[in-house]
């Protein structure tokens, strides 16, 4: 069984930023378990557009406040705590956070650990 606790991935190189969010992963490639679990916050006022083009992503909010837009067809989702929301179809989406907007995310097939995403908003696919 691993028991790890926030504190011990903060600082670390374990705790990845991007300009709009930090995510601190509690799961990794490396700990072989099929997917990777995030405790990230974004920044209040920002918008990030995300594709996760490899990936299949949840997204469970704990705290604050967002909106989501899917980009083929508009529409918008207001997350606020207790919700959750799931790109199952790697949807290309902006994420625009109202407040700070702290989730737990899950990603499968797991993240090695330094992924950010680049221009396309995408992370790079495993190795
Ligand atoms: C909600 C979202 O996708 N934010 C971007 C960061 C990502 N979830 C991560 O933790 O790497």
């Amino acid at each position: 069984m691993k028991v790890k606790k926030l504190e011990d991935i903060i600082g670390t190189e374990k705790e990845v930023s991007d300009d709009n969010w930090v995510s601190r992963r509690l799961l990794l490639q490396e700990d072989n378990v099929g997917f990777s679990l995030h405790d990230t916050v974004l920044t209040a006022g920002t918008e990030t557009y995300i594709w996760y083009k490899h990936h299949i992503e949840a997204v469970y909010c704990i705290e604050g406040e967002a909106e989501i837009e899917t980009v083929e067809n508009g529409e918008t989702y207001r997350i606020t705590p207790g919700t959750m929301y799931c790109l199952d179809n790697h949807e290309k989406h902006y994420v625009r956070a109202i407040t700070n907007f702290r989730v737990v995310c899950v990603f499968t097939p797991a993240l090695i650990g330094d992924e950010v995403h680049d221009e396309e908003g995408v992370y790079r696919a495993p190795e």
